[in-house]
């Protein structure tokens, strides 16, 4: 059997084309359980999300989790869902448009920018074959997860090698690897506070910002997304001038019975309500784009578990979406990582956001 799939005709006597793929968690086609059933199968077999031995998951995936929670979780998207589909889709799939446009107008023309999902559809082998048989040989793959996690972002690069073994001609491939500290994401997030401050009219008592959690092991046994959550939170609240006693860092959405990175969001919000806190401002800096985690677990389960304990306040603060600020700053991001391959116009590099210019500077390690 051939180990290799055929070329598409003449790639190697075209010039090299560029392509951007944006790539997100992935969510279920519905919010139905049939739909949810083979999307939770295939992100909880993933060896990067669930660590333990395949002989002790197995029967606990497949003989409890995949016959209770596509319901229980078909339940809570269908509180979500969309005119246009599940959130995360959605404004996955606007952000590739308009990234599409943003580097358009910055005269970087010519470029293939598609989106995929890791798990479901569309799957990064599907869009990678299209973009193949558009003549792409440049590809940069952009994990929508600003914190760098195993889970995440590793096992999107595990994907894409894996789409890979299948190819005979490579394509070239770079990576953003993360993002969390980047001067323009930073300042997204900041503006997005601002603008929540405005738009209410007051400022919460304190700013919870909260992140997906991770078993604490990962972070035992050295995944740098903890302290990327940190150094986020830091740069943020100082962007803002904050003091860091109104800053509040929390993780959320844990899953199974192990120890996760602590403190827990909801757990925390309850004992602030409890403690005498009325007002909080939440925002969830880690995800940048409006999906489950954030929609019904932040904004309705601990907005009602907040104002149950005698909180008064709970202030959603969106995720980036659609933000200009922070389109700006992930079309800077990537023309970053472009200026490896493409000879940008002078226009371009004049406009480039100051975290770019500083890695373009001659002196920048590369
Ligand atoms: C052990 C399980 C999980 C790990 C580890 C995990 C890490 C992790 N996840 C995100 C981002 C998202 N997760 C989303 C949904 C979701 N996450 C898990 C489990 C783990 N996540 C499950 C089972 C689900 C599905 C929903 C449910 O049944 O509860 C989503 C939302 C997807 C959507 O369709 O809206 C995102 C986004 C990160 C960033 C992360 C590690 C840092
Ligand atoms: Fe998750
Ligand atoms: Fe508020």
């Amino acid at each position: 059997m051939a180990r290799y799939r055929p070329e598409p005709p003449h790639t190697h006597d075209r010039a090299p084309r560029t392509a951007i793929l944006l790539v997100n968690l992935g969510t279920p086609a519905a919010p139905t359980a049939a739909a949810l059933r083979p999307y939770l199968k295939q992100f909880l077999s993933d060896p990067r999300v669930i660590e333990l031995p395949r002989l002790l998951w197995w029967p606990i995936l497949n003989g409890i989790i995949l016959n209770t929670r596509p319901r229980k979780s078909a339940e809570k998207y269908a509180s979500v869902w969309m005119e246009e589909g599940s959130p995360l889709k959605v404004h996955t799939e606007r952000q590739a448009r308009l990234l599409a446009g943003y580097l358009g107008h910055a005269g970087i023309s010519g470029l293939e920018v598609d989106w995929a999902m890791r798990y479901g559809a569309p799957s990064i082998a599907e869009v990678l074959d299209r973009l193949r048989a558009q003549g792409c040989t440049r590809i940069l793959i952009v994990p929508m997860y600003p914190q760098y996690a195993a889970s995440t972002t590793g096992s999107v690069m595990d994907d894409v090698a894996h789409c890979l073994l299948e190819w005979r001609n490579l394509p070239e491939i770079r990576y953003v690897r993360s993002f969390h500290d980047d001067p323009g994401y930073i300042g997204a997030l900041a503006a997005s506070v601002r603008a929540h401050w405005m738009r209410e009219g007051r400022q919460g008592e304190r700013l919870l910002l909260s992140f997906h959690g991770l078993p604490r092991s990962t972070r035992d046994q050295g995944d740098p997304y903890y302290y990327e959550c940190h150094e986020t939170a830091r740069l943020l609240a100082a962007e803002l001038g904050l003091p860091e006693e109104r800053v509040l860092i929390t993780f959320q959405s844990r899953f199974g019975r192990a120890e996760w990175l602590q403190p827990y969001t909801q757990p925390t919000l309850e004992a602030l309500a409890a403690g005498g806190l009325r007002s909080v401002d939440v925002m969830c800096p880690g995800f940048v784009a409006d999906c489950l985690e954030t929609l019904e677990e932040i904004a309705m389960e601990c907005r009602d578990a907040f104002l149950e304990k005698g909180g008064e306040h709970f202030g959603y603060i969106p995720c980036l979406n659609e933000d200009h600020a922070w389109i700006e700053a992930l079309s800077a991001i990537v023309r970053t990582q472009l200026g490896h391959w493409l000879a940008l116009p002078a226009t371009a590099e004049a406009e480039l956001a100051p975290n770019a210019r500083r890695a373009h500077a001659p002196d920048a390690a590369d």
